[in-house]
């Protein structure tokens, strides 16, 4: 099987170096044998991870308006393209020389999007929190990171909830419009005050709970449904978590805050306005969709609903003549729930944050379709990840021709509960490993789940515990591909498997078993594997053809059964040896097979 891996993953024109598309330099260090010699010679660098060196900077298209803040935190790291009101058409046209696009909820990122930008698109940045603008199915199976800014505008959508129960109860636009047309209506708009009412909190997220917490304050009774939200953090705020139909049967204002999904489009419906007290009050800032408008329209006429406020809509902006912004009780915002100067300014350098460091090849802690993984975790976990991806290249190299990889299995041995450790990660790492030297198939913590899916490759996981402290996240990971041949017969298993099995050592990944063998081998470089009788003088044979081609080793390291019997050599060279090299070596009498592979 050719391996045509090298050290780097970055394809030429992707700019970008995101998540694990992340590369490993490292300083060089040698290894010497552990079965059977062992010493090693140490270089002071420090393990870093690098971004490599990119000919020109990346290129952001930033097409709706975004704070002035987020715009030079972009400036500072890449091409800054800032293009509003582009049609459909004109995105797609750009998008091809774009690295990454941000935009607000007025632009649709469409499955279109990613094809036009053939695989140059590495990560789009919604400056806001709903992302139901954006196509994550396309965007995950063109491997494209999805990052949002979900904390940065809840304040302004909660006021602006607030703002909107407060005017309604008070006809404060309709009054308002009618003074300026020259009437005095003291009469006609007596409101209804809020203290002692029921407010339902449909969706006791970011904005659901601080909804809930000044409304509060304002005297009302809060309620609250959403069936994913703890009860304690509700009965924290003094918020009672009832069911849907209790919320929306007892409440005189109901107040919207859920995403919208499939499960939660038109969730406001004919059946569901029947079970509301007669005279409730609607508001909306989370998403049209979530309202089957037309049936509000009804439930309005039918006195069913009292008034509604809406900041946002089906279709955005509304059709001018339309029924519900036309009825005199509605009051329609246009979507100007995060619309503050302070939480614009705070979106745009929360979005532009994580997208400069998506591009730079950081974890996102706010990505919508890829594992989040708070800082502190990945700073543990990036050996492992590493190795993952070593343990993944090592075994699908060890392949024979002709054998199609389908099955494979992952140990992960920790001493840790098995709760503390999300394998997406690593799992993500393994594929991108097993795919990419085989393929010119670009894999990353996205598209990795897709992608092996797509190949029809099944990965299993099993988590091993162990007894000890728990102090590293993982004592060692293994990995087993099923049902395939193997070009070195050394690495199959008892029960017939190809078996890699690797542990972090100082921070560095190694290779611990190979077959039945093991060998103790720090995996930089890359590695020739050669079964041979264990006998005296193979170091010097092998490190003396490989001197005399003007290859650097950096480790040896021998396992073996018994002395005088087998023995796996596993030997770490800098550069790649000439085939000559290889066929000088195989043609040493003790050994019996051998193999080199790229890490
Ligand atoms: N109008 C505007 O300008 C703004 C609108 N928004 C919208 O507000 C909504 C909420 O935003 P955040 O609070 O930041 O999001 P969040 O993710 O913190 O909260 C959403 C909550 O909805 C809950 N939920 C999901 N399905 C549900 C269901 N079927 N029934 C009840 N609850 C359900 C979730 O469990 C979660 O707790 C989003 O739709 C967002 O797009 C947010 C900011 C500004
Ligand atoms: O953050 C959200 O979900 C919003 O709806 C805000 O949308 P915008 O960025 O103002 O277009």
């Amino acid at each position: 099987m050719a391996a045509s891996a090298s050290s780097t993953s970055l394809k030429p024109s992707a700019a970008s170096t995101n998540g694990l598309w992340l590369s490993q330099r490292r300083p060089l260090s040698t290894t010497f044998g552990v079965t059977a010699l062992s010493f090693r010679r140490h270089r002071d660098q420090p393990r870093r991870f690098v971004v490599l060196s990119m000919d020109a900077k990346p290129t952001i298209l930033v097409a709706e308006k975004l704070g002035e803040a987020g715009v030079k935190l972009l400036k500072e790291f890449a091409n800054v393209d800032c293009s509003y009101n582009l049609s459909p058409e004109e995105l797609c046209t750009k998008i091809s020389l774009c690295d990454a696009l941000i935009v607000r909820s007025a632009t649709k990122v469409s499955r279109e999007v990613f094809e036009s930008s053939a695989g140059r698109l590495k990560v789009v940045g919604r400056a806001g929190v709903g992302i139901d603008n954006v196509d994550l199915a396309a965007a995950t199976e063109h491997g494209c990171l999805v990052v949002n800014a979900p904390t940065a505008n809840t304040v302004a959508a909660a006021e602006h909830g607030i703002a909107l129960i407060t005017a309604m109860a008070r006809n404060i636009a309709q009054a308002d419009a009618s003074v300026k047309a020259g009437k005095w209506l003291r009469s006609k708009y007596v409101g209804v005050s809020l203290v002692g009412k029921t407010l339902a909190v449909m969706g006791f997220g970011k904005v659901g709970s601080e909804v809930a917490r000044r409304a509060k304050g304002l005297g009302m009774n809060v309620i609250a449904h959403d069936p994913y939200a703890p009860a304690d953090r509700a009965r924290a705020i003094g918020v009672e978590l009832v069911s849907f139909d209790e919320a929306i049967g007892t409440a005189d204002f109901i107040s919207l805050h859920m995403p919208l999904t499939a499960a939660t489009s038109k969730i406001l419906n004919d059946e569901t306005f029947a079970k509301m007290k007669k005279g409730v009050r609607i508001v909306n800032v989370a998403r049209g969709g979530v309202i089957d408008e037309d049936a509000l329209v009804k439930a309005i006429d039918a006195g069913i609903v009292a008034q509604a406020a809406l900041d946002v809509f089906t279709e955005e902006p509304p059709a001018k003549d339309s029924k519900l912004v036309q009825n005199e009780n509605v009051i329609a915002t246009p979507h100007l729930g995060a619309s503050t100067m302070e939480a614009q300014e705070g979106v745009a350098i929360e979005i532009a944050e994580a997208v400069v460091g998506a591009l730079k090849g950081e974890l996102a802690s706010t990505a919508v379709n890829a594992p989040m993984v708070p800082a502190q975790v990945l700073t543990e976990l990036k050996p492992y990840v590493a190795l993952s991806e070593k343990l993944g290249r090592l075994a699908v190299q060890l392949v024979a021709g002709g054998s199609g990889v389908k099955t494979v299995k992952v140990t992960y041995a920790s001493a840790r509960a098995p709760d503390d450790l999300d394998t997406r990660l690593l799992r993500a790492m393994i594929t991108k490993g097993l795919i990419e030297p085989i393929s010119s198939v670009f894999v990353n913590l996205v598209n990795a789940d897709f992608t092996a899916k797509q190949r029809g490759i099944r990965i299993t996981e099993e988590r091993v515990t162990l007894d000890g402290s728990p102090e590293n996240p993982l004592e060692l990971i293994q990995v087993q591909i099923a049902n395939v041949e193997s070009k070195f017969h050394s690495a199959m298993s008892d029960s017939g498997e190809i078996k890699v099995e690797g542990h972090v050592k100082d921070g560095v990944p190694h290779l611990t078993k190979v077959g039945s063998f093991e060998v103790d081998v720090s995996l930089e470089g890359s590695i020739i594997l050669c079964r041979q009788v264990d006998q005296p003088g193979m170091i010097g044979k092998v490190g003396s053809i490989l001197g005399e081609e003007n290859v650097n080793v950096s480790f040896m390291t021998v396992g073996r059964i018994a002395p005088r019997k087998q023995a796996v050599m596993a030997i770490g060279v800098d550069e790649e040896p000439s085939k000559a090299a290889l066929r000088r070596i195989g043609e040493i009498s003790a050994v019996e097979e051998l193999v080199y592979l790229k890490l």
